[in-house]
């Protein structure tokens, strides 16, 4: 994720998104499952309200499960459909068309009344960068890759992609920011590695990370760098990992970046399991 979100390119992405608005039925509103309201673009709602739209909340399979489950029941009290998905293996897939078929039950009973020939339903992936939304439209699109090419009045050269015979697919999705300059929102986002690690300091993401297991996951991190108990100031806790894990530089000292690039290596390698970094009725 390269992308540098500046005021300009902010109004041109909801602009595109916009314009893309108009063209389709249903919105599928891509979110990490690990994070679900820190990886939500912060005027979503405004943004799409004009639309039907569901939430899927994508790599389910790093999530806890128990968590996604909250957040299934929180999305559902607020009214929104959401559905969990892990867009990498296909699990959870063939629940969107019959969502999708509910959503728009409404609409599609109108039309069917005035006696309109039911046409495939038309969507637009939407999500901030990195969610996984090219994952999504390659899967789905997995037999049916022939494009039904541009339609005549659109400008912009839309391409459509067939998911069997009752979705078709904007090839291109709809890319809108995350609330990064929200600090714990951006070490959140950095922890999953949705945004480099460049833009915010390495060491500073790592002990929100620690900070967040030590609260969390104590089990876990006991257990994955071998602690009996977990020091409770941060630096203590980062050395005995550091010389557990051998993460020294000459002389003895502690090499902080290289403890650093473990843990969160280890944490994105799900090698402390699957992890949830926000759970509903939590502050973001
Ligand atoms: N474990 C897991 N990984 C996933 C899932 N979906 C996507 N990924 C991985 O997440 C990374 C980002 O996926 P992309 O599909 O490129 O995401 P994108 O939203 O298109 O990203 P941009 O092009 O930056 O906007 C890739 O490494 C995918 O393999 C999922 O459900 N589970």
């Amino acid at each position: 994720m390269a992308i540098q979100w500046f005021p300009g390119h902010m109004a041109k992405a909801r602009r595109q998104v916009t314009e893309k608005l108009k063209l389709i039925d249903i919105v599928y509103e891509l979110v990490d499952a690990r994070l679900p309201l820190s990886s939500r673009n912060p005027m979503i709602d405004e943004i799409v309200s004009v639309k039907p739209r569901i939430i899927l909340l994508n790599k389910a399979d790093m999530a806890d499960p128990r968590i996604t489950k909250e957040w299934l029941s929180y999305f559902k009290e607020k009214g929104m459909h959401a559905l969990p998905l892990d867009a990498q293996s296909g699990k959870g897939l063939k629940e969107i068309l019959p969502l999708s078929k509910l959503v728009l039950k409404e609409k599609l009973d109108r039309l069917e009344a005035k006696g309109v020939r039911p046409r495939a339903i038309r969507a637009l992936i939407i999500g901030i960068p990195n969610v996984g939304k090219s994952t999504l439209i390659n899967r789905l699109a997995k037999k049916n890759m022939a494009k039904t090419g541009d339609r005549p009045g659109v400008t912009t050269a839309q391409q459509w992609v067939k998911v069997g015979k009752e979705i078709e697919l904007l090839d291109t999705p709809g890319i809108l920011w995350p609330k990064f300059e929200d600090q714990l929102v951006g070490y959140k986002l950095a922890v999953t590695g949705a945004i480099k690690d460049t833009i915010l300091n390495l060491q500073d993401i790592t002990v929100y990370a620690l900070n967040f297991l030590r609260e969390n996951y104590p089990e876990r991190l006991k257990e994955r760098y071998g602690l009996e108990e977990i020091p409770e100031e941060i630096v203590p806790l980062f050395d005995e990992i550091a010389n557990r894990r051998g993460c020294m530089m000459s002389g003895g000292m502690v090499d902080y970046d290289k403890t650093s690039e473990l843990v969160l290596r280890e944490i994105r390698s799900e090698k402390l399991g699957a992890l949830s970094f926000e759970r509903p009725g939590e502050e973001i």
